[in-house]
């Protein structure tokens, strides 16, 4: 029974009857324990109805839900629609915006033993640091101080599983560092399973332990950041993961690379400055603090590159320049 994989998935579908035909598509995966797994694509890719479907919140037109070996039961063979084990957080993070942080989160404890349910309260606020905020109303809180406060919500009860539908859209960089970190705690202590789904997969690379790419409702690939960052099977992943260039087979050629696939992908990093190859031209520099991207032109075609040395090369020089490293689709 322990070895049993927290949530499974097998060939769910659930296909939205509109036009165009849209949803998930005989999606299979399985989500171990304790572990952070990331459901990344672009907008529109199926994400959201996935979270809902292993919620329990959307009947799959056929497969199976399973947790810890059980069949999720659908909105429509429960009263209450929803898993008991699981507590989504939503976009709209559900808050009663006129009510206080406190109340907002201690409304969802019972009253039979008042003392512990301060107690807790009070132990939630700490864990997700926003025990200062206790007194404000949420209406009056920043949107990454509402989505702490939406999630103090759902862990309130203890829940097993928490899903989280990006969680990263309202907060700027800072504060996605500090909700990554909070994240990773409620895995590590209380040993909560969290799936989360993310429109910008470089959020899921720091903090993932399973990444899975979701597209056209179809799980194109999956496996740790690591893996999918430097080996990805497909284009898609590459393209959603890294800002990667992505030369046609010609232009391949002109820049001595031959290949018989349709295309090359050559990440930034990739690209050796000042190390042979061929004479490529400075177009374009972008400062980006303590790098510089800079664009290189060699007979019309153009790469992306990463200079950790800002100010060295200046704009229409030239610079020899060889690829280290490329992938074929
Ligand atoms: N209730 C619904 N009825 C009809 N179509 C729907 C419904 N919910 C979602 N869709 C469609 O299904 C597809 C997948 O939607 P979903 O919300 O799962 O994608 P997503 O990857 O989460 O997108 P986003 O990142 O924009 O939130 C979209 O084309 C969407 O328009």
């Amino acid at each position: 029974m322990n070895n049993l994989p927290a949530i499974e998935l097998e060939q769910v579908t659930k296909i939205y009857q509109t036009q165009p035909r849209s949803g998930v598509e005989s999606v299979s995966l399985s989500i171990e324990k304790g572990t952070i797994n990331v459901i990344a694509g672009a907008s529109g890719s199926g994400k959201s109805t996935l979270l809902k479907l292993i919620a329990g919140l959307l009947t799959p037109d056929s497969g199976e839900i399973r947790y810890l070996g059980k069949r999720v039961l659908g909105p429509t063979e429960k009263l209450i629609p929803g898993h008991e084990a699981m507590k989504v957080v939503a976009q709209d993070f559900n808050l009663n915006i006129y009510a206080k942080v406190y109340d907002n989160i201690a409304g969802l404890l019972s009253n039979t033993d008042l003392k512990g349910k301060q107690r807790k309260t009070l132990e939630v606020m700490e864990f997700l640091r926003i025990d200062h905020l206790a007194q404000k109303r949420a209406v009056d809180l920043s949107g990454g101080e509402q989505q702490r406060v939406a999630i103090a919500r759902a862990i309130i009860t203890g829940p097993e599983v928490l899903l989280l539908d990006e969680p990263f859209s309202q907060v700027d960089a800072m504060f996605k560092n500090e909700l990554r970190a909070d994240i990773r705690r409620m895995a590590t202590y209380l040993g909560i399973t969290v799936v989360l789904v993310s429109h910008d997969p470089v959020d899921g690379l720091s903090m993932a332990d399973k990444m899975m790419i979701i597209k056209d409702g179809n799980l194109v690939e999956e496996g740790s950041p690591h893996s999918l960052y430097n080996r990805p099977k497909e284009l898609y992943t590459a393209t959603l993961l890294t800002n990667c260039n992505v030369l046609s087979a010609d232009e391949a050629r002109v820049i001595g690379i031959h290949t018989n696939k349709d295309q090359v992908v050559i990440y930034p990093e990739w690209i050796d400055l000042a190390e042979g190859g061929q004479e490529w031209r400075v177009k374009e520099r972008l400062f980006k603090g303590f790098y510089e991207e800079i664009l290189l032109e060699y007979e019309g075609v153009e790469l992306r590159a990463l200079n950790t040395e800002p100010g060295l090369y200046k704009t229409d020089s030239i610079i020899n320049s060889g690829i280290r490293k490329f992938r074929e689709y």
